[in-house]
């Protein structure tokens, strides 16, 4: 586990709401993640404005295109100064090797680079559907493996692939895992869910959490009694 394993997930329209909301938090005790919803709206000014706050960011913008334009746009995101930026590793290794190059020149700068594999939206029977024939961890397996082939840092998957992927990659290799429910709260469109203490404890290093903090009555509170779990 990361010493700051908490990413607040920022799904917000609203800029004045979302810096309301990051007011509150403490980034002694969470990072935080902008994806396409929010970038799309206020792009690389939302992202000066959470660094002046003195947040590390996740630029969450799943890059998936061919491997000259992706290089090009997580190179983009080293520019920005981010702390993790990704891509989609059914991208394919030739664009995942190519975005992984195109940070070398930003040396100990460069984002932690991570590859998301199934969505954890994704069930079996939609995998199916997309031809797909193996389960849903036996994709992300696969998908997994590719990445490192490419030298990125980890991916992002569901926790309940963690303990599978820990042992067959490694500790240095990086599992991001949104899909986190604290006990009695909400599953939404989830589908692939686990608490945050099962989720480190099955060898996630980092737990994207969204909704349950941000649409809590006390942010705050729901951070904090999520952090206190894992201590
Ligand atoms: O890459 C991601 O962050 C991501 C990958 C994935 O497989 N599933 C997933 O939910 N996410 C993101 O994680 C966040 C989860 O938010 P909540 O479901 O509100 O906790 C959202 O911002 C999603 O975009």
């Amino acid at each position: 586990m990361s010493s700051k394993p908490i990413i607040v997930a920022l799904d917000y329209d609203n800029k004045t709401e979302a810096l309301q909301l990051i007011d509150k938090l403490d980034p002694k005790m969470c990072r935080l993640k902008v994806g396409k919803e929010m970038f799309t709206l206020f792009g690389p000014d939302l992202v000066k404005e959470i660094h002046r706050r003195d947040f590390e960011l996740f630029l969450d913008l799943k890059f998936h295109d061919i491997p000259n334009t992706v290089a090009k746009a997580v190179a983009a995101a080293a520019e920005l100064g981010v702390w993790m930026t990704n891509v989609h590793a059914s991208g394919g290794l030739a664009m995942m090797q190519a975005a992984q190059q195109a940070l070398l020149p930003y040396g100990d700068k460069a984002p932690l680079l991570i590859a998301v594999t199934v969505l954890t939206s994704m069930s079996d029977e939609e995998l199916k559907l997309l031809g797909v024939d193996v389960s849903a961890a036996e994709h992300v397996k696969r998908l997994a493996a590719l990445t490192q082939q490419a030298g990125l840092h980890g991916i992002v998957c569901s926790a309940q692939e963690a303990s599978m992927l820990k042992a067959e990659f490694g500790p240095e290799f990086k599992l991001v895992t949104p899909g986190i429910r604290p006990a009695g709260v909400d599953k939404g469109d989830q589908h692939r869910v686990m608490t945050p203490p099962q989720a480190i404890a099955a060898g996630s290093d980092y737990l994207v959490i969204g909704r349950p903090i941000t649409k809590a009555a006390d942010p705050l509170a729901a951070l904090s009694a999520i952090h206190a779990s894992l201590a």
